[in-house]
């Protein structure tokens, strides 16, 4: 038996979270390459540059209203001349006691101090009086008060959206350089594991890890390859772990990671010329979750029960796949809010369970109560669940009232 073996058999100290998310992030040695991309297919991509404006925004002076652009600050103005958005610009400079007719949007004319919104002015004939006179400077957008001319508008290593496709639309920029798909492979092992929509056999059970991984990695900054199920067999794992460290940039694979007899991920990691770095975390569930190296493919190895492969993809097994897409790595950080529950402690692991907010506590927190009676395979109180409750390892028990965390599902979905 090896020692990594020997490692995962002994009942030995259980890596804190902390540490398993630090590890996770050292097995990434660099970021995909980048590629470029136009602006219709940035949603969900990472940027990999800082991206500088090339232009100041608003690249010119322009009125931010319907109204009158004044040459001076007096109450009874001539109006000579409009300007809508579009024109090119003013003639000739404002004089004091003219202003000019200007919708929003239209550049400003030389020598204007203010517009003045139409609805606070009386007009006759070819002369406003006004009713309110504005300040020096109102209702003026300025050249660059938004943005300089080389700000940097889209920071480097950013998960791109809509905020910065209309940032660098605005600023003229067609495309820019972003990651590369992280191509992430997913295996499910076990001889019970049949494909939903096919038959169950004896002892059989339908794979939820697959479609599940498959629907959470479903983002425009992955490429997922299938790589089906692996039998409960060492030699056959050891070829599909080769042949997957070829393709993929991370390999995801759940099973196979207990002490069991036929759990053979590490073994198979081993021979096929890699290494597990990171093993038994202080997570409930989720403790068996590994992580390593196949040539320089990051492996993750979560464990076999769904809710557990889910709780250890999501705080340890995304830390690698955000620092692989290019990304600074944000473990998820609880909210904090108040158990509507009791119970015992959860030991030396921090437990996460489905719950759902039922309130808001006296100090506005969020009131959480646990769904389901616990187990690491039951995926029914996950339905009805809001987001996970976290429950710090080291507590000796939990009571209605007292402090926990809570973790939403909205902020867990997106990489
Ligand atoms: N003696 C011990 N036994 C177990 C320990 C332990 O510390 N000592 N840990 C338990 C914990 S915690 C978990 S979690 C599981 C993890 O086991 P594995 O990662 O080795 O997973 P398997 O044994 O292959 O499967 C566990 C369970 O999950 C079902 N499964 C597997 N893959 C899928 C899938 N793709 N879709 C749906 N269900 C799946 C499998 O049939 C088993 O029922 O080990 C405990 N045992
Ligand atoms: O911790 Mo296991 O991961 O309970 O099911």
């Amino acid at each position: 038996m090896s020692v990594l073996e020997a490692a995962l058999r002994s009942d030995s100290a259980l890596l804190s979270i902390a540490a398993a998310q630090e590890r996770a992030e050292k097995l990434v040695a660099r970021a995909v390459p980048g590629e470029r991309a136009p602006l219709a297919r940035l949603g969900g991509r990472v940027s990999a540059e800082n991206v500088l404006s090339p232009t100041p925004l608003p690249p010119f002076d322009h009125s931010a209203m319907d109204g009158y652009a004044l040459g001076g600050v007096g109450a009874s103005f001539e109006v000579r001349g409009r300007l809508a958005a579009g024109d090119a610009g003013a003639r000739a400079p404002l004089r004091e006691g003219e202003a000019v007719r200007i919708l929003t949007g239209a550049p400003m004319p030389e020598g204007a101090v203010a517009v003045v919104m139409q609805e606070r002015v009386t007009r006759a004939g070819g002369r406003i009086v006004l009713n309110r006179p504005p300040a020096p400077g109102d209702n003026i957008r300025r050249r660059g008060e938004d943005v300089a001319a080389g700000d940097v508008i889209v920071p480097a290593g950013g998960r791109l959206d809509a905020r910065h496709v209309a940032i660098l639309a605005a600023s003229g920029v067609a495309e820019i350089a972003v990651r590369r798909r992280v191509v992430v492979g997913l295996v499910s092992t076990g001889d019970e594991l049949v494909r939903p929509g096919r038959p169950l056999g004896p002892g059989l059970i339908h794979d939820a890890n697959r479609p599940m991984l498959a629907a959470l990695l479903d983002q425009p900054a992955i490429e997922i390859v299938d790589l089906g199920v692996a039998p409960d067999d060492r030699p056959a794992l050891t070829r599909l772990v080769s042949e997957a460290a070829a393709r993929c940039d991370l390999i995801v694979t759940s099973g196979a990671t207990s002490v069991g007899d036929e759990d053979h991920l590490a073994a198979a990691v081993m021979a096929a010329g890699g290494a597990l770095e990171l093993q038994r975390v202080a997570l409930k569930p989720g403790k068996p979750v590994v992580a390593g190296h196949v040539g320089s493919t990051v492996l993750v190895g979560l464990p076999g029960n769904p809710f557990a492969a889910l709780v250890a993809w999501l705080l340890v097994g995304r830390i690698a796949l955000e620092k692989l897409a290019g990304m600074e790595p944000h473990p998820l950080r609880p909210l904090a809010a108040v158990a509507g529950f009791s119970q015992g402690g959860p030991g030396g692991r921090t437990e996460f369970a489905p719950a759902r907010v039922i309130g808001a506590a006296d100090n506005g927190l969020p009131v959480v109560e646990k769904l389901g009676r616990g187990g690491s395979a039951r995926l029914a109180p996950l339905i009805a669940a809001d987001g996970l409750a976290v429950i710090p390892a080291g507590r000796d028990e939990v009571r209605r009232g007292d402090a926990i965390g809570f973790l939403p599902f909205v902020a867990a979905a997106e990489l």
